[in-house]
């Protein structure tokens, strides 16, 4: 299944925040989205979630507007993308259940009552899926632990497997390790590229251009709400089609236009 956007626009207010862009993730592949603060990649990972609605342009589900959908297809659709935040919410409740939650609020309701009883009798183990979404992260051993007790790089992995164990076609993940030590970032980098290898389309808005460069079949860049180059890592790295590419890749363009006009200007020293 291809999640795509066609020539959206998309703004708050009177503000256009992305402008004509158009992006697509297919099964089994990583898409990264890079760019300078400010720029619109939270905004494009919100409309490919279905969160919201494009102001002009189309967004679709193997070339059909979802938005043209009726609203139970349209949420058929929306529980196949699981979405993984910058800070993990996790409730307060052994790990297990946290990651269950998605699982437990897609089932029918006999399998709910089944469920419930089990749980009251003692007898309920996590389901297979939520075991092997843990191992993909490297957390079963915490299986049983209170989440709020968890580091936050152990809470950010328990996240990713909350979104993976309801067997998503697609992911997006907005900056998944912005605030991960190394450690606990490649062991989410090695989960991305499992969930790849099975299948998922990922979609990851990072800052990290060493991570972008690791895991990306494709990037696309991102300034001040346009997409200004897609392509496969190599190619944006060692011979991108627009300057403004080189330029933040060189570490030159770190905040977009946009951001940059509301920061105070130093004053100069001279008159
Ligand atoms: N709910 C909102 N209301 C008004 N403006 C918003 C809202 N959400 C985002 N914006 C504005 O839209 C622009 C793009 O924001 P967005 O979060 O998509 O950027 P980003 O590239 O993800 O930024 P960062 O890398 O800092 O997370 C910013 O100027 C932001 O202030």
């Amino acid at each position: 299944m291809t999640l795509s956007v066609t020539d959206v626009n998309a703004g708050f207010g009177g503000s256009t925040v992305l402008r004509n862009v158009s992006l697509a993730v297919d099964p089994g592949k990583v898409v990264t989205v890079v760019g300078p603060s400010g720029t619109g990649k939270t905004t494009l990972l919100r409309l490919l979630a279905t969160f919201r609605r494009p102001d002009d342009g189309t967004v679709a589900w193997d070339g059909d507007d979802i938005w043209a959908m009726a609203d139970d297809e349209r949420l058929g659709i929306r529980r196949q993308v699981s979405m993984v935040f910058q800070e993990p919410s996790l409730f307060n409740a052994p790990v297990h259940r946290n990651v269950s939650y998605g699982l437990r609020v897609r089932e029918p309701w006999q399998a709910r009552l089944r469920r419930s009883f089990g749980e009251l009798v003692g007898s309920s183990r996590p389901a297979d899926t939520v075991v092997s979404a843990l191992e993909t992260v490297g957390l079963v051993e915490s299986v049983d632990q209170n989440a709020l007790s968890l580091s936050g790089g152990e809470a950010q992995r328990v996240a990713f497997a909350r979104a993976l164990a309801v067997d998503p076609a697609v992911m997006l993940l907005d900056e998944p390790t912005s605030n991960l030590d190394p450690h606990n970032t490649a062991l989410l980098e090695n989960a991305i590229e499992r969930a790849r290898d099975r299948g998922v389309g990922v979609v990851v808005a990072t800052h990290d251009m060493h991570q972008a460069k690791r895991i990306s079949d494709r990037m696309a860049f991102l300034h001040d709400g346009e997409l200004v180059e897609t392509g496969p890592p190599e190619q944006l790295f060692e011979d991108p089609t627009d300057a403004r590419t080189a330029r933040f890749l060189d570490g030159e363009l770190l905040v977009g236009d946009r951001e940059r006009s509301r920061v105070p200007q130093s004053p100069t020293a001279d008159p």
